[in-house]
């Protein structure tokens, strides 16, 4: 059974159709990216998932639960995490304190310290754990963002352009961090344009085009397909 599903999922904004039909499945333990053009519904979809928009029609199922009109807390107690594009980190306090927040309520005071030692180590970030927040490098913002998204342990991971403004390096880094997460259990849905990142952790690929399901297929598929090329081009054209 699918850990995601969306059946007719359908979205409007005025007169324009932002999520048109939409039926997607995710499989548990799946890795799986969402690319598309500028304005191709990527984000719209993502916060329909999470609840911050809600749809006009169809349905979307979480662990063969119907979440279609639940509140955005709720989906997040099911087992859904996000991390954002812009960091939503507490930029005046240190590494650590951040990642104090994330978990002090979630696991029991005689592990807490050591939950942060090992989430420090897993984010390259322990040479920088009494660093304030806010003076850390826009890569290890992320990756901060990131160990607090999944410092709970999610079922599901969503991430809207994890890698953008990275090195090169820190985008493998971050593929290598997702992996491991990935291996331990956690499903990961990416918004990403960078096509090597994609590369290097999809194992599925969904290509969005005017709010619709326009091709899906491995990553080599999508790259052979003439009709994606074609619709990338046309951004350029534009
Ligand atoms: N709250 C809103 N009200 C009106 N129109 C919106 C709203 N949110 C998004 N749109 C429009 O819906 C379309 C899809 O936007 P969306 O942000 O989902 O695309 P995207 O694929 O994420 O694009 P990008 O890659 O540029 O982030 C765009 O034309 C956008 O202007």
């Amino acid at each position: 059974m699918a850990i995601l599903e969306t059946r007719q999922l359908n979205k409007r904004f005025g007169g324009l159709h932002v999520t048109g039909n939409v039926d997607f499945a995710l499989q548990p333990g799946e890795m799986h990216c969402l690319i598309g053009p500028n304005g191709a519904g990527k984000s719209t979809f993502f916060k329909l998932i999470l609840g911050e928009h809600l749809s006009d029609s169809g349905q979307i199922l979480y662990d063969g639960a119907d979440i279609t009109r639940a509140k955005p807390f709720e989906r997040i107690r099911r087992g859904i995490s996000v991390k954002f594009q812009v960091p939503g980190i507490f930029r005046e306090l240190s590494t650590r304190q951040n990642l104090t927040i994330a978990l002090q309520h979630h696991v029991s005071p005689q592990v807490l310290s050591e939950e942060i030692d090992r989430l420090l180590e897993f984010l390259k970030l322990a040479d920088d754990r009494d660093k304030q927040a806010g003076n850390l490098s826009h890569g290890q913002k992320q990756w901060l963002e990131i160990g607090m998204a999944v410092a709970l342990k999610p079922q599901l991971l969503l991430l809207d352009e994890p890698t953008a403004g990275m090195t090169p390096d820190e985008t493998y880094a971050t593929g290598a961090m997702l992996q491991d997460l990935n291996r331990a259990g956690m499903t990961v849905l990416a918004v990403e344009h960078d096509m090597a990142f994609v590369r290097q952790i999809a194992h599925q690929v969904t290509v969005l085009h005017l709010g619709k399901i326009f091709a899906q297929g491995t990553i080599d598929e999508i790259v052979a397909d003439e009709r994606v090329a074609a619709i990338y081009l046309g951004e350029s054209d534009a």
